[in-house]
């Protein structure tokens, strides 16, 4: 079977899903964009990156309004982005890596979402980041040791999603597979109704 089809089993996840929409935290890098792209797919459900609404409601990139307004303000347009998102029912939500340490936030996705923390290593997230410079927090002189302090500071808040998926460097295919596994295991393990 390829990795795009939609099976029996994808639409069941959809049903057990009964409205929560299917969040993705973690450290940038991790693979949240990407991943939640075809986790989308797989399902069949629509897909929102909180970034791009967030350029998209401010008509500014993430640097811009990092640069003009600072990061607490950006702070908070993301979590109001993020609590109007989580209004629309079954979709993937691919949150900006420092979403998920807004404390209303994390209530809101409790209750909300199904959320998966992309958990990746130092090596993998420093890969993946050096090929855009498009990260305001890692415009620093030291990069891999921000990414470092990051680790240290969220990981044990991201260890609270619902769900953990290791993102290594293997095709972005299989992480996606994963972690459609991973929901089907959760969905039917914790329904709700
Ligand atoms: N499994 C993977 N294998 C190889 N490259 C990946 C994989 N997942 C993501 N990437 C690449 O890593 C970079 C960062 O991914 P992205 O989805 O933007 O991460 P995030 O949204 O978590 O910051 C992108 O260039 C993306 O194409
Ligand atoms: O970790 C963070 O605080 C951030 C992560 C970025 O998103 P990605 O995790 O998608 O790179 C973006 O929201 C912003 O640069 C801040
Ligand atoms: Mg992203």
């Amino acid at each position: 079977m390829d990795g795009e089809t939609t099976t029996n089993r994808d639409i069941s996840i959809k049903d057990r899903l009964c409205g929560r929409a299917i969040v993705l935290v973690g450290l940038m890098g991790a693979g949240k964009t990407t991943v939640g792209r075809r986790v989308a797919t797989l399902l069949s459900l629509p897909f929102v990156d909180s970034d791009a609404e967030i350029e998209t409601v401010s008509t500014m990139t993430v640097p811009e309004l990092f640069e003009t307004y600072g990061e607490p303000e950006f702070r908070a347009l993301e979590a109001r982005v993020i609590a109007r998102l989580t209004q629309d029912g079954p979709q993937v939500i691919a949150t900006g890596g420092g979403a998920y340490m807004h404390e209303a936030t994390r209530d809101l996705l409790r209750k909300k979402a199904v959320t998966i923390w992309l958990n990746a290593d130092l090596d993998t997230l420093m890969d993946r980041v050096s090929r855009r410079g498009d990260r305001p927090l890692l415009k620093a002189a030291d990069p891999r040791q921000v990414m470092q302090e990051l680790m240290d500071k969220r990981y044990p808040i991201y260890a609270e999603a619902d769900l953990t998926v290791v993102s290594r460097p293997v095709k972005r295919e299989i992480i996606a597979a994963e972690l459609v596994e991973a929901l089907d295991r959760y969905t039917c393990e914790s329904p709700r109704s």
